[in-house]
């Protein structure tokens, strides 16, 4: 039985002083870990306040990237060692916007990948497909591709405790959303392509997160999707009281 995990992808918002109060607003109002896994990914600077702030609550933390080298001569760069030293437990890799902005490769995302999973971080992998490549009805060939680089090399034990997340760049930040229907078609692709590549097991286990303008009025729809486990939320997951609508969303 898989746990459902919302998590809020802050992006470059709040500062330190922000990420408390947030906290300070939702920490007593979070559902049990066992119920729905809560987290919120945030920009590095903000992470140690992060921490601090949620000490003996439910709410996980990630950090919203990171190297692929521990350390060294690597200028702005953020260890995975070091998030694993500070007690964060998620790390996104290959959002579309590092993908887009960032020009991160498939080969980068792997590198990563490997390096979280060394250092007991656990990724949440984003992969999704441009307007243009839905349009031309190209989506499942873009996804599973993208899922086979990053994935090259991983055991079926890392794989089987990852996070995936399914983000169509065209529904981004755009207040449209890929119907649940779309959304679930295509987990349940990413799903099938773990089982080929690994097996049941591993493919039963994986958790699978659907992104792009969720907000608290579809998150039921979403979530009531088989392949559907979570959600990775950008905009929804700044407000206290709408990120605590997404995570009590059984409620
Ligand atoms: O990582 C989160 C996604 O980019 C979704 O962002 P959004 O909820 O603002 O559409």
């Amino acid at each position: 039985m898989r746990t459902p995990i919302i998590a809020g992808n802050w992006k470059l918002h709040m500062n330190p002083e922000q990420t408390a109060e947030f906290v300070a607003a939702v920490k007593d109002k979070l559902p049990e870990s066992s119920k729905v896994e809560s987290a919120i990914c945030a920009p590095a600077v903000d992470l140690d306040a992060l921490r601090k702030a949620a000490e003996g609550s439910n709410l996980h933390i990630g950090a919203e990237n990171a190297y692929f080298e521990e350390e060294g001569a690597f200028t702005g760069e953020t260890s995975p060692k070091v998030l694993k030293e500070m007690g964060i437990n998620y790390c996104i890799i290959g959002h579309s916007e590092r993908r887009g902005y960032f020009h991160e490769t498939d080969e980068d995302i792997n590198k990563k990948a490997k390096a979280l999973f060394a250092n007991g971080v656990t990724p949440i992998l984003c992969c999704g497909e441009s307007l243009e490549t839905r349009e031309a009805n190209k989506q499942e060939e873009w996804v599973v591709g993208q899922i086979k680089a990053d994935l090259e090399g991983l055991s079926a034990d890392q794989v089987a405790s990852l996070v995936i997340a399914y983000e169509p760049i065209w529904a981004i930040g755009t207040g449209k959303t890929a119907t649940a229907e779309q959304a679930e078609e295509m987990c349940k692709t990413i799903r099938e392509t773990i089982k080929d590549l690994y097996n049941e097991e591993t493919a039963e286990n994986v958790r699978i997160q659907y992104g792009g303008s969720v907000k608290p009025a579809n998150v039921k729809e979403i979530m009531a999707k088989p392949n559907i486990d979570g959600g990775l939320i950008g905009g929804a997951a700044l407000e206290p009281e709408s990120f605590l609508a997404l995570v009590n969303y059984q409620d």
